[in-house]
């Protein structure tokens, strides 16, 4: 098989990547990889480890083990330089600043590329990265809108475009679709889809019919280690992912379900 390189495709590399809260192994030698153009889901119970790793990849706790992005060590990294080494995350709760504009939280985000007398100095226009992200994320006509107006969907599109104006490769969505609508969530996949193509998407969720329709590669954690990888059928019918999730096995050990009963996992 061609390595993802070679393809000319860009990918993430975690090796043995671990976690440890004195004594207690959050996240515990996990192995992945995650490959730009895939949408890939990290799933798993709650207190799997699935944030404490992104918290690790993103700088914000301290890891050991190995993570490779562009032949960058993330884990000897501090967050502002993972940042501008093109990897970004959202939160579980939206921080975009409420009494700035659509545009003014763009501009800021798109800020971390320029130095700190540039970002001084009045701007004239908008730049073309943030018109782009605007139009992406389907926020144009909002634009001049105070971003506290925004509904829950579009805050959390709006922490998208902040990530596309940092012009990260790598994005990290943690719970992104939680308290959406139907609709709204529709409008997330589809908004995935459009920009994973170019981009490594990790995304954390606990929305089983969201991970059905839209993940091409679905990890599932439990107990800080990753206990099954794979498609939405291999992990459906997996029977340790049954057990971990239904606390038994199913019987006939269905394609189905597992992660049927699971969505409050
Ligand atoms: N700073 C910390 N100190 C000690 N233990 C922690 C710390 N942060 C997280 N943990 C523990 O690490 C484990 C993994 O937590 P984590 O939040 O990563 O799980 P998760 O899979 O993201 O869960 P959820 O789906 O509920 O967000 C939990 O047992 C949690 O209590």
């Amino acid at each position: 098989m061609t390595a993802p390189d070679e393809q000319g495709l860009d990918y993430l590399e975690v090796r043995g990547l671990t976690v440890d809260f004195d004594g207690f192994k959050a996240v515990d030698g996990v192995d992945l990889t995650m490959l730009q153009g895939q949408l890939h889901f990290l799933i798993g119970p709650n207190g799997a480890g699935k944030t404490t790793l992104v918290d690790a990849l993103t700088g914000l706790v301290k890891g050991t083990g190995l993570a490779t992005y562009r032949n960058k060590d993330l884990l000897s990294l501090p967050s502002h330089r993972i940042v501008r080494a093109g990897v970004g995350r959202t939160f579980q709760t939206a921080t975009v600043f409420d009494e700035l504009t659509v545009l003014q939280n763009l501009d800021i985000a798109a800020g971390i590329h320029r130095g700190a007398w540039r970002l001084a100095l009045p701007r004239r226009r908008v730049p073309e990265a943030v018109e782009e992200a605007l139009e992406t994320i389907g926020l144009s006509a909002l634009r001049d809108r105070p971003a506290g107006i925004l509904a829950h969907g579009q805050k959390q599109w709006l922490e998208i475009g902040m990530l596309l104006v940092q012009d990260a490769k790598v994005m990290f969505l943690d719970e992104t679709v939680a308290g959406m609508s139907a609709e709204e969530r529709e409008e997330t996949g589809d908004l995935l889809r459009r920009i994973g193509t170019e981009r490594t998407i990790i995304v954390i969720e606990h929305d089983m019919d969201f991970v059905r329709t839209y993940a091409d590669v679905v990890t599932v954690m439990h107990a800080g280690k990753v206990l099954a990888e794979g498609s939405v059928a291999d992990i459906q019918a997996n029977e340790r992912v049954q057990e971990v999730y239904l606390g038994r096995t199913v019987v006939g050990g269905g394609t189905e379900g597992i992660v049927e009963g699971a969505d409050n996992a």
